[in-house]
């Protein structure tokens, strides 16, 4: 009999046994937390493959067991969460579901719930609850403060309260949705904002440059590209592919946002500043009009970025370095672009803010906000767009980038997906140390200096 009223000071007997299937990025982190929380039972397995190195691992660990398969976790645990990737969560959740002990509580971590709803819908017993979860943060990221969603599907109050219980230690914000909410939310906040940061990757890599060595893209709003670019192309492919190709809401997004950029490239090639202008404060006042203004901005100021900067700021009359937002003027075509798209869309990035942002996605917010609600760079990313072709040339490979990614999602090939991504991966891989430092202050100083994140 479980017992749903427990915290990790719960005695031995009484504490729930936890399951995590999958032991990669995340699967690793919960173990992690959860054990150092106190919570005593945990049982954790990957591939069966893996078993004796991931044994030898945790050789010494007190509370964490090591298991051969999913099955023997399934067994034994009251709560069981999958951690593994979503392009096989039908596939491992068909081989182990059936295992799962009477009245257990069943989660996913997935990035994309519409494939693993279907999956425990077809494979749990009915004698089994299904309590899903998702973290929206990466696995470097502290859980602090972070959204965590909880999708109460098919299960008693009882049991949502032992998940929570389960999962307060890692002090993140619960967020409650359905399946479908989530990936309705998450498609308009994780998949669009991918597609922006991968195409931004794909041209630099295609220019063959490294941009914060070039002398352009140093400080404020392209720290945020740059590092952020680097952090997810540092991640693993599967997890970006699944959560744009699987989910179906996402498709629409990343069309749209490739749309946009070409039809403003268009703008730019026929010198229409007018109509450039008038689509931009037409598409800054639907998405920043009136709920925009009202709220402290996400980033303070864009010299907190500069100390994050990866590369060095032109000297100026050979300072050392230039005074602050003397960047070199920029289009700034993927942030006019991602304003757009949500305008197109009829998007309200604030909302999903409040819900259930992931860094990222407040990191673009962020920079997109800090453009668009100062009159003086707007008209001066418009007046570059038109008249400024230093960057002509790498906004011409944004265009094909994002036009690329879009069409490879709406094909929905992962083996495509995986060789464009590995082919810009590889580019820049000799940076993902270096950025992930960089990239992880830069979000944590972000988080605690926005009053909007708190
Ligand atoms: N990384 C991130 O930023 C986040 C990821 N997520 C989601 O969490 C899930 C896990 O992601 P992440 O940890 O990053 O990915 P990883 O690739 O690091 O981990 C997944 C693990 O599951 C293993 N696995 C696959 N099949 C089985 C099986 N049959 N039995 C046991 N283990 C198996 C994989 O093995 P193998 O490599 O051999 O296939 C791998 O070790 C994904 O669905 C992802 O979308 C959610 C939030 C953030
Ligand atoms: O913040 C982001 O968008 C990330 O890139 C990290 C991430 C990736 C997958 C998730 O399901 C949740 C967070």
């Amino acid at each position: 009999m479980i017992n749903y009223d427990v915290t990790p000071d719960s005695p031995y007997e009484e504490q729930p046994a936890i399951g995590v299937i999958g032991m990669g990025a995340m699967g690793t982190m919960y173990a992690k937390y959860l054990s150092t929380s106190g919570w005593k039972k945990i049982y954790v397995c990957d591939q069966p493959t893996k078993y004796e190195t991931l044994r030898e691992k945790y050789a010494d660990h007190p509370t964490i067991t090591v298991l051969r398969d999913g099955h023997q976790v399934s067994r034994i645990s009251d709560f069981t969460m999958y951690s593994v990737e979503a392009e096989f969560i039908e596939r491992v959740v068909a081989e182990y579901g059936p295992s799962t002990k009477y009245g257990a509580i069943v989660a996913g971590q997935t990035s994309v719930k519409a494939p693993e709803k279907a999956a425990f819908e077809k494979y749990l017993p009915d004698d089994v609850h299904i309590v899903s979860c998702h973290s929206l943060h990466g696995p470097t990221v502290s859980p602090v403060g972070q959204p965590l969603v909880l999708i109460k599907h098919r299960a008693p109050d009882e049991a949502l309260m032992l998940v929570e219980n389960i999962l307060r230690p890692l002090q993140s914000r619960f967020v409650y949705l359905s399946f479908e909410g989530h990936d309705i939310v998450t498609a308009n906040t994780q998949a669009v904002t991918h597609a922006a940061f991968l195409s931004m990757g794909t041209a630099w890599a295609n220019e063959r440059e490294y941009p914060w060595e070039t002398g352009h893209y140093v400080g404020g709003i392209e720290t945020v590209k740059v590092n952020i670019m680097l952090r997810i192309y540092s991640n693993k492919w599967h997890v970006y592919a699944g959560l744009a190709i699987l989910n179906p809401s996402a498709r629409v997004q990343i069309d749209q946002y490739a749309r946009s950029t070409t039809e403003l490239y268009k703008l730019m090639l026929a010198a229409d500043e007018p109509g450039l202008r008038a689509r931009m404060y037409a598409a800054r006042d639907k998405v920043f009009g009136a709920k925009g203004a009202e709220r402290a901005p996400i980033l303070l100021s864009e010299d907190i970025l500069d100390r994050f900067s990866l590369g060095r700021r032109p000297s100026v009359n050979g300072s050392a370095g230039a005074p602050p937002n003397t960047h070199p003027a920029n289009s700034h075509l993927s942030l006019l672009a991602m304003v757009d798209c949500w305008a197109a869309l009829g998007i309200q990035p604030f909302v999903h803010l409040d819900i259930a942002a992931t860094p990222i996605y407040r990191m673009l917010l962020g920079v997109s906000e800090y453009l668009f609600r100062s009159p003086a760079r707007l008209d001066a990313a418009i007046h570059a767009a038109v008249h400024d072709t230093t960057y002509r040339a790498n906004d011409l490979e944004f265009v094909i980038a994002a036009r690329g990614w879009s069409q490879c999602i709406e094909f929905g090939s992962f083996e495509l997906y995986q060789r464009r991504f590995m082919e810009t991966a590889t580019f820049f891989e000799s940076r993902f140390d270096e950025a992930t430092k960089a990239g992880t202050a830069m979000l944590q100083a972000i988080m605690d200096s926005s009053p909007a994140a708190r």
